[in-house]
């Protein structure tokens, strides 16, 4: 395992996460933690506008770590690494800004969910995506598919462990784009920093309506985000969105 098992980088606005936990990346509770604290940081970091995540190597994530699991004869054991378990995909889900995957290779269980968490999804073209639980004695995980798949494919990704390929997920608009690996994680930074540029409360506002009506009624989702509506036009930012536009210059930004 890797002294540094998920680093983190900053580069003019835009957080560049990488998971790096040789030879697959699988997730044990001690890189969980530092996934939850890294994007737990993006939150709240003024600097940081829009974040990527990626895998080093050839494995995006195998999913949770099989030669490290919690010990059911040890009282509260299990329910830690379950609580930590769920934190880390909310971390990714909850960040205020948004988060892109650039899914470098294979996605599988506990990686997949961590793509599920992400904003918006990108993947090279050798990467495969599965929920193996059933064929390692384990069940979970169901539920951070349900943005992704409908229902009859959710089902047999997670009752048979079958995998998918790149193609797959682009032709059932799961993904974004599909791409060579050298040109994956070109083109996560590029719409990283695109949104970067945009005015942050807008971002900020526009990443919790999205997330919220992932959730509610479309009624009470829309009446939901005409309060974000409101509150962003009273900012200086929008009414400098506004003037640029109508001055045909490019906005200056005060996060305010
Ligand atoms: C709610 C969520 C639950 C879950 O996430 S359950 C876990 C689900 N994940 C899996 O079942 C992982 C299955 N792994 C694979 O299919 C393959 O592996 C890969 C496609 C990821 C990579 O294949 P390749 O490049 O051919 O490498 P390799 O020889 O299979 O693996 C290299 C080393 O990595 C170890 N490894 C693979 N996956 C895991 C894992 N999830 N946890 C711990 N170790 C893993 C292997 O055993 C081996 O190790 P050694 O070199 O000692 O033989």
């Amino acid at each position: 395992m890797s002294d540094t098992p998920v680093t983190f980088e900053v580069n003019e606005g835009v957080a560049l996460v990488t998971l790096n936990n040789a030879p697959v990346n699988a997730l044990n509770r001690n890189m969980r933690r530092r996934i939850v604290a890294i994007f737990d940081e993006i939150s709240e970091r003024e600097d940081i506008r829009c974040a990527v995540l990626t895998g080093n190597g050839t494995v995006f994530c195998a999913g949770a770590d099989l030669k490290d699991r919690p010990n059911a004869d040890i009282a509260g054991d299990f329910l830690e690494h379950n609580r930590i378990t769920r934190e880390t995909g909310n971390a990714i889900k909850e960040c205020a800004k948004p988060v892109i995957a650039a899914v470098n290779g294979a996605a599988l269980g506990a990686g997949l969910g961590l793509m599920a968490a992400c904003d918006i999804m990108y993947a090279s073209d050798n990467a495969t995506f599965g929920m193996p639980e059933i064929n390692v004695g384990l069940a979970g995980g169901a539920s951070m598919l349900r943005t992704l798949f409908g229902r009859s494919t959710l089902r047999r990704m997670f009752y048979t462990g079958q995998r998918l390929t790149a193609h797959d997920l682009l032709r059932r608009n799961v993904l974004e784009d599909v791409l060579p690996p050298d040109q994956l994680l070109p083109a996560a930074l590029a719409l990283a920093h695109e949104i970067a540029a945009k005015a942050p409360l807008a971002v900020l506002y526009a990443k919790r309506a999205a997330n919220m009506v992932d959730l509610m009624p479309q009624r009470d989702a829309y009446r939901f985000e005409q309060d974000f509506t409101m509150a962003l036009a009273k900012t200086e930012d929008a009414r400098e969105a506004r003037m640029a536009f109508l001055e045909k210059r490019q906005p200056q930004f005060k996060g305010r």
